[in-house]
């Protein structure tokens, strides 16, 4: 029936079109990807923004060489640079007390060669990345170079770069997340910043459909996705899955690629699955950890910020007292704000991330509130009055139903519980062992955990799996059989 598909893909973000995308080229054409949300792109949602589009969603291409993204792409896009990793970076003090830069940027210097400079230490280290820096910052503290720099300010770096690390992965603490597990994870080498300028992260998907650089190699993926499908169950057999939706209907598949978000998975694994999970794989959805990340853009009429290349923010290190002062009021929200960047792009545009699990009502806030807290902040460190922004952006993943907030984090707990995205990424099996439920998604990739690239690869494996188990593998293995036999042909005419 219309209804009964040899692959049903559930959700429409990099993972779901990336699998996709790698069946169709292999002449899987009977596929249906059912997505919940009114648009596809999941966590890639690029919105437009005056002459180009802004990523409320993932906005960096980390990496270049070991990115499979930058790795495909790059010859055919020209890339942009946030330039964070090449940043000449000047401190503020929240209450606008000037600070000796000499000693910023030495604390700078060391917080980062013991964050990112350090993974072959780490590797071997069993404890949290918060633990670990404390240990080799306070040890590197010793050294006599740092012997004029108040102990005051090292602590306030120490807390810089704690919450930069919190929403880097979109923790609460750093000492939740395990320092081994990270640093055993996938090398990428290059800048961590590409940006796809005014284009947006949506172009991503022209060139997984193939419809860049060259529309005539184009995948359809696209006719393949109906849009406010959200899955409520999915129940195997040992030939079939029924998927079921919340608007009723039903779809009936020889294979299912889950790829919804772990934070949904979490949620709802109870009554997604029937039967229920297998254990291991309910401790791995149960223990690997999953962040929750906010974002804000300011636009201004006119930039105040200086227009050097080399300027990428205002970084901004808390004083104690403003951390008393603010504690209890209605901007203690602003405690988890230490810096305002730049927009690759938008020139009008500044920018900020929070860690909306400590800030639980950072979602009911105005997008004035947020604004004029923000301008309290900048215009205190920076003492001076500052113009007030003429529009203001905001995201809202912690509440949206279809991902619950932002991507997943190898913590603590999943290393005392000895899970991985390895137990995530396992398949679920009939009783022949054949391979009917696969998930894939930044979370099940083991290699990078809650990237956009991690994502891409899982859709592309999980897809392969299936070709491997059906016909399309048989199709394709005919095919290059058809091809070797023909240049055997040719050869042997040309003798
Ligand atoms: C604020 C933020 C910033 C980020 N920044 C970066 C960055 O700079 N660089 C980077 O590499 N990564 C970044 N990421 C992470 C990156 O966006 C994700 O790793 C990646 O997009 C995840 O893709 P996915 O296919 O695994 O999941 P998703 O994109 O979440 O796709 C899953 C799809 O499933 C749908 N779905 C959910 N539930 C159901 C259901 N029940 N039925 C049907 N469909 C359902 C969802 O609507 C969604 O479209 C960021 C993420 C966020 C939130």
């Amino acid at each position: 029936s219309e209804n009964r598909h040899k692959v049903v893909i559930i959700g429409a973000g990099i993972s779901g079109y990336s699998a996709a995308a790698r069946l169709i080229e292999n002449g899987v054409e009977d596929i249906v990807i059912l997505e919940a949300e009114n648009r596809t792109g999941g966590r890639i949602h690029s919105v437009p923004y005056r002459d180009g589009f802004i990523d409320l969603g993932a906005q960096w291409v980390h990496g270049q060489d070991g990115n499979i993204i930058y790795e495909r792409f790059s010859n055919y896009f020209d890339f942009g640079d946030t330039g964070f990793d090449f940043a000449d970076y000047y401190f503020h003090q929240s209450d606008g007390v000037s600070l000796n830069q000499n000693h910023t940027t030495m604390l700078d210097n060391l917080a980062n060669e013991v964050l990112w400079n350090s993974f072959d230490r780490m590797v071997h280290y069993g404890g949290s990345f918060g633990s670990f820096f404390e240990r080799f910052y306070t040890k590197g503290l010793m050294n006599q170079k740092f012997i004029n720099v108040p102990w005051a300010l090292a602590h306030q770096m120490q807390d810089y770069h704690h919450n930069r690390v919190n929403t880097y992965f979109g923790t609460t603490s750093w000492f939740d997340i395990s320092a081994q597990i990270m640093a055993a994870q996938g090398t990428k080498t290059g800048s961590n910043w590409l940006t796809w300028r005014q284009s947006g992260y949506k172009t991503v998907f022209d060139f997984i459909t193939k419809k860049l650089p060259d529309p005539s190699q184009y995948l359809d993926v696209e006719s393949k996705i109906q849009l406010n499908k959200e899955v409520t169950n999915i129940a195997w057999g040992d030939n079939l899955a029924i998927i079921k939706c919340a608007d009723g209907s039903e779809y009936t598949a020889d294979y299912v690629v889950f790829t919804a978000s772990h934070g949904v998975l979490r949620a709802h694994y109870e009554s997604l699955f029937t039967p229920k999970l297998p254990d291991r794989k309910i401790l791995a959805i149960e223990n690997i950890g999953y962040g929750s990340l906010e974002k804000i853009f300011l636009e201004f009429a006119i930039p105040f910020w200086p227009t050097d290349p080399n300027w990428v923010q205002y970084t901004i290190l808390w004083s104690q007292e403003d951390i008393n002062a603010v504690t209890g009021t209605d901007r203690e929200w602003l405690l988890d704000t230490r810096a305002f960047f730049k927009v690759d792009g938008f020139p009008n545009l500044l920018s900020a991330f929070f860690i909306g699990a400590n800030i639980k009502d950072f979602e009911q806030f105005t997008g004035e509130k947020i604004a004029n807290d923000c301008m309290w902040l900048l215009e205190r460190s920076l003492r001076k009055s500052l113009p007030r922004p003429i529009n203001v952006q905001r995201t809202q993943w912690i509440t949206e139903k279809n991902f619950l907030g932002s991507y997943s984090i190898l913590s603590m707990d999943t290393a005392r519980n000895g899970v991985s995205p390895f137990d995530l990424a396992e398949p679920l099996f009939n009783s022949n062992r054949r391979p009917i439920i696969f998930f894939a998604g930044e979370a099940t990739y083991f290699a990078f955990t809650g990237y956009t690239d991690g994502a891409m690869a899982s859709g592309y494996l999980a897809a392969d799996e299936i070709l491997r188990h059906s016909h399309g593998n048989r199709n394709t293995f005919h095919k290059y059989l058809s091809l070797i036999i023909l240049f055997y042909a040719s050869l042997s005419i040309k003798i």
